[in-house]
């Protein structure tokens, strides 16, 4: 690791915190649609919040994946990271930074689990294969489980849930929270099949592949039968599965955040039912939810967020 220097250089920021925090929400804006929204429905201090850690990943992402990208090496994630050390220690770098810094001040979050979503960047650099779901599990909780657990600090937990006598302590839906995240990156990665196929990058597991008969070879050439079927309609399976284990958290989430989580799930999770209506053509299109599609998610969300 980098060492920075021991009293941090003095860094003059352009604009001032508010700015800032709304160069962030504009950055959530054009990225993220869905997150975007979700965010809209939380309260003032939870969405600023929640706009920092996402343009920090974002950024964080954009090393390894960005146009730039070509220049990033491992000792890039070692000024990065040391650069997130000097974010929690109070020393901003620039005026995004600032906004994390402070969150921190307003909201309990663990250094950890950036550290782990730089890992998981690493794993970018020097890998485009995984043997096994069990490999593939550890990169999608570095870039997404991760995530899970930055925003869980921020959305908060029901409290009145947990003050009965019987309970043993309040409950943290800390499995479930990181299960989201996993479901998020499996579904970004059926979805973005042919694009990672195009720059040589295979995230499904070669074991999967085997078990339906598949080859790489069919993979980099975008072939679509029934063996592809069959190995897409698995994969969708799996990460089903991870829908519902985070869905089961969902309730222990403080109640202003339960909405925007629901939305944002069922909103993402649609995405693998429109993978299902291109009939699995992951080479040729990229599987999106139409905007009126979107908009019936809405109550069906607002629903499920009333369930205790
Ligand atoms: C109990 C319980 C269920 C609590 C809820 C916890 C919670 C809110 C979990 C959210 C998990 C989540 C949103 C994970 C994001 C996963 C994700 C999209 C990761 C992206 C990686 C994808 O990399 P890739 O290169 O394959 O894809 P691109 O083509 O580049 O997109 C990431 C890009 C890593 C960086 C992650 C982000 C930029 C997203 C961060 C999002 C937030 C902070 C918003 C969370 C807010 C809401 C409303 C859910
Ligand atoms: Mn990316």
């Amino acid at each position: 690791m980098l060492q920075l220097p021991k009293s941090p250089p003095k860094v003059t920021m352009r604009l001032s915190l508010e700015e800032a925090y709304e160069e962030c929400r504009q950055i959530t804006a054009k990225y993220s649609k869905t997150f975007y929204l979700g965010t809209r429905l939380m309260s003032e201090a939870k969405r600023r919040a929640i706009w920092a850690i996402y343009v920090w990943c974002r950024r964080t992402d954009e090393l390894v994946d960005g146009p730039d990208a070509k220049q990033t090496t491992p000792e890039t994630l070692d000024l990065w990271e040391a650069r997130l050390e000097a974010i929690f220690a109070g020393h901003p770098q620039d005026e995004l930074d600032s906004t994390l810094t402070d969150t921190l001040q307003r909201f309990p979050l663990e250094i950890q689990p950036f550290r782990d979503m730089i890992e998981g960047q690493r794993m970018d650099l020097y890998r485009s294969r995984y043997e096994t779901f069990e490999e593939l599990k550890l990169y999608c909780y570095r870039v997404a489980g991760t995530v899970g657990l930055m925003s869980e600090g921020v959305m908060g937990i029901n409290r009145a849930a947990s003050t009965a006598p019987w309970a043993e302590g309040p409950y943290h839906p800390t499995q479930e929270a990181i299960a989201l995240g996993i479901a998020n990156q499996l579904t970004n990665i059926l979805r973005d099949v042919g694009e990672d196929a195009r720059r040589g990058r295979i995230y499904l597991p070669l074991e999967d592949l085997a078990l339906f008969d598949y080859t790489e070879r069919d993979l980099l050439e975008g072939v679509i039968d029934e063996r592809w079927q069959a190995l897409m309609q698995f994969q969708i399976q799996r990460a089903r599965k991870y829908y519902l284990q985070a869905e089961e958290g969902i309730s222990a989430l403080s109640p202003d955040a339960r909405l925007p989580v629901w939305a944002a799930t069922i909103l993402y999770s649609n995405i693998l039912t429109e993978i299902e209506r291109n009939q699995y053509d992951v080479f040729n299109q990229r599987a999106y939810v139409p905007s009126w599609r979107k908009a019936l998610c809405l109550p069906v969300a607002w629903l499920r967020a009333q369930a205790l």
